[in-house]
């Protein structure tokens, strides 16, 4: 085995690591927003937790992963907010891109995006939106910042069912993209709609120009 595949290996091993703790975490969240134990557990369980959290930052990065092109020459962001695997914050959200082009997911949400009583709260589907949104825009070939987003809510966004969002590229000028993006019951019911100008920076046109 030389140096190369043995450091790919223990890198692979580190992140399936990363991936499961995450996981772990997520659960970890949502029996915290639906625990109903009584405040001498939830005491107990805490200094559990305090302890753990300091075993993880006794090697602390200075920084969360980076963006950067997987071993199957693909982008990828396993920190990401929204998609990243080993972000236990992420959902995490997995896109695909259809052969006809734009971005699609299927996702489900938790109790834990809840904001109004049984409602996913409409800034985690915003969030969800503008990453649908910039992932469309980039599959188009024109990856951006998001410039503006302008969200409807049509109906409410349940947590725990499926739901679809879908986006597609509908303008471009210049350094300029604009897409649409919903996500929609399985039904085809379109419970969120947003549309979002994207900026391609001068510098993803010419990578290495800095400017
Ligand atoms: C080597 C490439 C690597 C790429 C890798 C990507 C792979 C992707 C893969 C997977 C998908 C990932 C998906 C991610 C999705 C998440 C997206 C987000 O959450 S982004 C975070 C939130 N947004 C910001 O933080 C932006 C902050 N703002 C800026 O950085 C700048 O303001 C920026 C880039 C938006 C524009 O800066 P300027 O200097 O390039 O723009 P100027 O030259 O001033 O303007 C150009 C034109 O754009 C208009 N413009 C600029 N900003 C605008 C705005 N905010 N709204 C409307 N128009 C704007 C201007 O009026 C101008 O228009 P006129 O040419 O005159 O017609």
């Amino acid at each position: 085995m030389t140096a190369d595949v043995a450091a790919a290996r223990d890198e692979d091993a580190q992140i399936s690591a990363l991936e499961a703790l995450a996981r772990q975490a997520r659960e970890l969240v949502d029996a915290v927003v639906l625990t109903d134990a009584d405040p001498a557990e939830l005491a107990a369980v805490t200094a559990e937790l305090a302890a753990l959290t300091d075993r993880l930052r006794a090697v602390r990065r200075a920084t969360p992963l980076p963006h950067e092109f997987g071993p199957d020459g693909t982008f990828r962001h396993l920190g990401n907010a929204v998609t990243g695997a080993c972000n236990p914050h992420a959902l995490p959200l997995v896109v695909e891109r259809p052969a006809t082009g734009g971005s699609r997911a299927e996702l489900t949400f938790r109790p834990t995006h809840e904001g109004p009583p049984g409602t996913v709260h409409g800034g985690v589907t915003a969030m969800i939106l503008d990453h649908l949104l910039g992932d469309t825009v980039a599959a188009a070939g024109r990856p951006g910042m998001t410039g503006t987003l302008t969200i409807r809510y049509r109906g409410r966004v349940p947590y725990g069912e499926p739901v679809v969002a879908t986006g597609a590229v509908t303008r471009v000028e210049g350094r300029k993209t604009w897409a649409d993006a919903v996500i929609a019951d399985t039904a085809g019911t379109p419970l969120v709609e947003a549309t979002g100008l994207f900026i391609t920076p001068k510098a993803w046109l010419f990578p290495g120009a800095g400017g």
